[in-house]
């Protein structure tokens, strides 16, 4: 299989020489095209920093970040704005929708900087807001929009670029149980159908179970993997006990 993300020797630290803290510990993981991977951990583990890193949202102290076998590390800023653009779709936990600016607009944004026929954005939309439900809710703004909507308003415009991989911050986090259901079922129709490489940070074992892996971090360092054999329920239960053994309960460790 095809390599879609290698991290190599990653290590990051914050702060001043001398009163840095090293949030990331020589961290490597491979992530192959069309793996849904999820991403968990105690807070302050280090998700978000590694998932920063690797969407290029953020740069590491050392070691090396290759996106479909090209390096990263090294891209000077007016490259590194393209590849983010063309390359890499982000989705966050609140959403990031512009309040004014309709639904369309908003999952438009990306291919109108990149000077794409008014008529081939509008024929994109249609069909990616058909295949996540909300073809309805394209000229309402986002305050008219519930979470989940609003959420796969998101999802819609990360994936207009029809990028390569897809970065998911915590995407159920602000959803109740139901519309985050939703957003799963989405997100992994779309890595099915598209084939599209997604990986999520997470809190959340159900979100985590969507997933075909998972891998764990703890002080910085990855400390274990789930692989799934497609029993949903059955990675569930699986997460659970490798929350519990990590050192508490789900909730302990949101
Ligand atoms: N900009 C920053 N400056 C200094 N320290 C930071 C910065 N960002 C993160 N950290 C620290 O790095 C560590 C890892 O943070 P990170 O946000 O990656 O953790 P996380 O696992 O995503 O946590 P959470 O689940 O709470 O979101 C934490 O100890 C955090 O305080």
């Amino acid at each position: 299989m095809k390599k879609m993300v290698e991290v190599s020797n990653v290590m990051k630290e914050y702060g001043e020489v001398g009163s840095s803290f090293r949030a990331l510990k020589d961290v490597s993981l491979d992530i192959y095209k069309g793996e849904f991977v999820g991403i968990m951990g105690p807070s302050g583990s280090g998700k978000t920093t590694l998932l920063n890193i690797m969407s290029t949202i953020d740069k590491a102290s050392s070691g090396r970040i290759l996106i479909d076998s090209e390096p990263v590390n090294n891209l000077k800023d007016n490259e590194l704005a393209r590849f983010r653009r063309d390359a890499v779709g982000f989705i966050f936990q609140d959403f990031n929708l512009l309040d004014n600016m309709t639904t369309r607009d908003n999952i438009a944004l990306p291919l109108t900087l990149n000077n794409i026929k008014h008529q081939i954005i509008l024929d994109k939309i249609d069909e990616l807001t058909k295949l996540l439900g909300i073809s309805h809710q394209v000229d309402k703004y986002p305050y008219e929009l519930s979470g989940g909507q609003k959420q796969r308003a998101a999802i819609c415009r990360a994936l207009i670029t029809s990028p390569k991989v897809i970065f998911a911050d915590e995407p159920t986090g602000a959803l109740d149980s139901k519309s985050s259901s939703e957003v799963l079922e989405c997100l992994k129709n779309i890595n099915k159908t598209m084939g599209t490489t997604i990986i999520m940070v997470t809190h959340d074992a159900n979100a985590a179970s969507y997933c075909d892996r998972i891998m764990f971090l703890r002080d910085g360092k990855i400390h274990g993997r789930l692989d799934s054999d497609g029993n949903k329920k059955e990675l569930y239960r699986k997460v659970l006990n490798m929350l519990a053994i990590m050192g508490g309960t789900e909730n302990e460790l949101l």
